[in-house]
């Protein structure tokens, strides 16, 4: 039989999710990495016998000991974290303008920064220290919007490429109800958009995928909207959104469209709504909405920190989940604030307890369910969910080391403690000084 070329073996404890209710914590694991197509070869846990286990690998794989293999020691190994909705621009004002809700925030904070990304030198160095933030914190996926700049755009879509992460990336169409700074007309934003995808595309890198992006229906006149989902589909491409985030703007979508049933209906109006789209929020919406959501195969990305900081709500994960629907998580860059997938597992149970506070009989998210969220949710969520999300054979290798015992870290491990224990604690304790290394699909990243 033909040795393959390249192999690379991580041993230790391996921790991932199979079942929305269940992680997976692997001790004395082999988890082997095709270095030819960075897809997992294979995942043999609780061995006895590694010398032998490698001994008979050997047969079938050139290894050299020295350095392919891996020793994770005490440190684990969990699947990349996948962030279904992110705002790259907004990362300039994280962390600030914190006071206002959805369309203020909008018109006094986010709007103004978004429009200078008109100028690259701007761009290029909010974009290199977004995907730098992103990836420190263990981000292999992410569903980022630009801005409604074409070159900008493209800069993000380099800057991804360059630096190894997987993306899917949209320029942002926006064509009425916008500042006379920061607005593009209907025929710029389809040219702008078509040159975009062909763009992205035509630079053949599978791990960086266009997304047609209508900021929200708000922004978008029926003749953009129509003609974005007409795009979509001749290009197959992803489509994100916003959706019922915020009561005031469900409001103004009604007073838009008040012959139409709902705002989601508006988007599956357009063609917008099926199974490659990604609507972030989702809190307000009818049974009727939900349903229409899951009839379409569409997914929800859950920003519970954005969520509390713009006072919009608190989505009902349960109900969601209970429905059938994808659901994955997302920071939302920068109405959430903080820049870590970790962070916003813990708001989103949070955000489920306070359902809870309502209803005693209310199943509130355990920190398992969060985790499967971050990971397995969030591949659904992007169509991803036979490539990444966990270590099954076959998937491509995105994952994340981490170190509970790092110096200066910020928790203790004590003697007592099982790895699950370990585990939760950096769910709930941890941060990027804990991740040490990460890879995406098979590579290693430079942090
Ligand atoms: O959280 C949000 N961030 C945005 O940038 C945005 N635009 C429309 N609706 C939005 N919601
Ligand atoms: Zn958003």
């Amino acid at each position: 039989m033909m040795k393959l070329e390249k192999l690379k073996i991580f041993k230790g404890t391996v921790i991932h999710s199979l079942k929305i209710d269940h992680v997976e914590i692997l001790p004395n694991s082999l988890l082997g990495v095709n270095g030819n197509n960075g897809k997992i070869e294979f995942l043999k846990s609780n061995i006895n016998d590694f010398e032998g286990e490698l001994l008979s690998l050997e047969k079938d794989y050139q290894i050299d000991k020295n350095q392919d293999i891996v020793d994770l020691g005490n440190k684990f190994i969990i699947p990349g974290f996948i962030d279904t909705h992110a705002h790259a621009p907004q990362y300039h004002n994280a962390g600030t303008g914190t006071d206002l809700p959805l369309l203020k925030w909008l018109e006094k904070y986010t709007f103004p920064v978004e429009s200078r990304f008109k100028d690259l030198e701007f761009a290029k160095n909010v974009y290199s220290k977004v995907v730098d933030r992103m990836l420190k914190n263990g981000t292999t996926t992410v569903c980022y919007y630009a801005t409604l700049h074409l070159p900008a755009s493209k800069l993000l879509a380099d800057i991804v490429g360059q630096r190894g992460q997987r993306a899917f990336i949209g320029k942002v169409c926006m064509d009425r109800h916008s500042p006379d700074h920061y607005v593009e007309s209907t025929a710029d934003s389809i040219k702008d958009t078509r040159e975009f995808v062909d763009t992205i595309l035509a630079a053949g890198n599978p791990l960086v995928q266009p997304i047609v992006t209508p900021r929200f229906a708000p922004s978008c006149t029926d003749e953009l909207m129509t003609q974005l989902g007409q795009l979509a589909q001749e290009k197959n491409t992803m489509i994100q959104s916003h959706l019922s985030e915020n009561l005031d703007e469900v409001a103004w979508v009604k007073s838009l469209y008040p012959t139409l049933p709902s705002y989601t209906h508006v988007y599956k109006h357009f063609n917008l709504l099926n199974n490659k789209t990604i609507m972030a929020h989702a809190i307000h919406l009818s049974d009727s909405e939900i349903s229409l959501i899951k009839q379409c195969e569409a997914g929800i990305s859950h920003c519970p920190t954005s969520n509390f900081t713009l006072s919009s709500g608190c989505l009902d994960t349960r109900k969601i989940l209970e429905a059938g629907v994808k659901l994955g998580l997302g920071t939302d860059v920068s109405g959430g604030f903080h820049p870590s997938i970790l962070y916003v597992i813990k708001d989103a149970i949070k955000s489920s307890n306070h359902h809870h506070f309502n209803n005693a009989q209310y199943k509130p998210l355990s920190f398992e369910e969060a985790f499967y969220l971050a990971t397995v949710g969030g591949s659904q969520v992007c169509g991803l969910q036979d490539t990444i999300g966990n270590f099954l054979v076959g998937k491509e290798f995105d994952a994340q080391i981490i170190d509970p015992y790092v110096a200066n870290g910020p928790f203790d491990v004590f003697e007592a403690d099982s790895l699950k224990d370990i585990f939760q604690k950096f769910i709930f304790l941890g941060d990027d000084r804990n991740v040490s290394d990460v890879y995406v699909k098979g590579n290693k990243i430079d942090l």
